[in-house]
């Protein structure tokens, strides 16, 4: 979706192409022949930078590899900048479990909510309600307007005399024409947008598409974290934010994020749920990238030259060892919340938060 296979030949050829791949999923096709069985073929993690060990190397007044800087000022928990990178900053465990959760739950229940958009609108239009239809076992069928009627107003859904809508599975069995689980829908929900929209096909923002602002919460939330990357006495304004959804398999590939105006201010990046692999290169595909593990509540800014980094997720883990999200088993264990823990349970959520202009 960044345009990142695009060139594949030469692609394959760059050193941040080789990381991906070193650290992508891959089935031990060998092991076993049978699917359910597959196994994921091991991957060697003794390179991958853990902030989490860095911080707790920092409380007992360990040595900090030499790469590491931290900083203290203008924030409560400890932020660390690397040497080589200068405008990247990493805050392990900067949210609070009960931030992860509540954000979690938006993530699902409102963030993706018409007029925000979401992968899914290319096809279906707006959906609204998804996470609570995929709950209820809804499915979403293809129905045709009553007279045929391309368009019936503003404030009618129908496109080219079809829309989409749910039923239940019962109606569902009484129908002809296309349909889709809400579930399936839900599981394949890769992205969707705060504030300001993003035209993933024009890869700009489209100011005229009809938007809310970026929640108060969340717009508070993001200008905390953003103190260490801003100069004194400026505050970050968020205007527009991306959530991606992972599932396991589920991939982002290298890319920059250049579409905002003021490369100074930083890119607030939140991680929820499944533990991941981050990759943060340089400013060619040729620099050998840096991997670091991205754990829920991590939360990482890129600012000035870092914003000129390639960067990327290979690789997210769902098994209970690598996942580490216990504390989000723990946390979301009350019977409303086992659907959000089904869901965390093998996927990762990040958000990252924008200020455009
Ligand atoms: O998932 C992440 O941690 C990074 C997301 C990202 O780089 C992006 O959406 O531009
Ligand atoms: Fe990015």
């Amino acid at each position: 979706m960044y345009g990142s296979e695009n060139n594949r030949e030469d692609s394959e050829r760059t050193a941040f192409r080789r990381a991906e791949k070193n650290y992508k999923l891959y089935y031990d096709t060998n092991a076993s022949k049978n699917k359910k069985k597959k196994k994921p073929k091991p991957v060697d993690l003794t390179e991958v930078l853990d902030f989490r060990s860095i911080l707790e190397c920092h409380d007992r007044n360990g040595e900090l590899p030499p790469f590491v800087n931290v900083i203290h000022d203008k924030f409560s928990s400890p932020v660390f900048s690397l040497q080589n990178r200068p405008g990247f900053y990493f805050i392990p465990g900067a949210l609070s479990i009960e931030k992860q959760c509540s954000l979690i739950r938006e993530s699902l229940i409102d963030f993706p909510q018409p007029p925000n958009r979401t992968n899914h609108n290319a096809i279906y239009g707006p959906i609204h309600n998804l996470f609570d239809e995929a709950k209820e076992g809804k499915v979403l069928v293809e129905e045709y307007s009553p007279d045929g009627s391309p368009k019936l107003g503003p404030d009618c859904d129908y496109q080219d005399g079809k829309r989409w809508k749910f039923v239940t599975e019962k109606e569902e069995l009484l129908r002809k024409g296309k349909s889709v689980p809400a579930s399936a829908l839900l599981r394949k929900l890769r992205w969707s947008t705060l504030g300001l929209q993003f035209n993933w096909s024009r890869r700009n923002y489209d100011v005229s598409l009809p938007h809310n602002k970026i929640p108060e919460a969340l717009c508070d939330l993001a200008k905390e974290l953003a103190k260490p990357a801003m100069p004194a006495g400026v505050e970050f304004q968020p205007e527009g934010a991306i959530v991606n959804y992972f599932g396991l398999g589920d991939t982002l590939g290298g890319h920059l994020d250049d579409m905002e105006a003021d490369w100074s201010k930083p890119i607030v990046s939140l991680s929820l749920g499944c533990k991941a692999i981050f990759l943060l290169g340089g400013k060619t595909r040729e620099d050998p990238p840096l991997a670091m593990f991205l754990r829920s509540g991590d939360v990482v800014l890129m600012a000035g030259e870092a914003r000129e980094c390639f960067h990327g997720v290979p690789r997210i883990f769902t098994d209970e060892k690598n996942a580490e999200i216990d504390h989000l088993q723990a946390q979301l264990s009350h019977e409303d919340d086992l659907c959000f823990l089904k869901y965390i349970q093998t996927s990762r959520i990040n958000i990252n938060i924008r200020q455009v202009f």
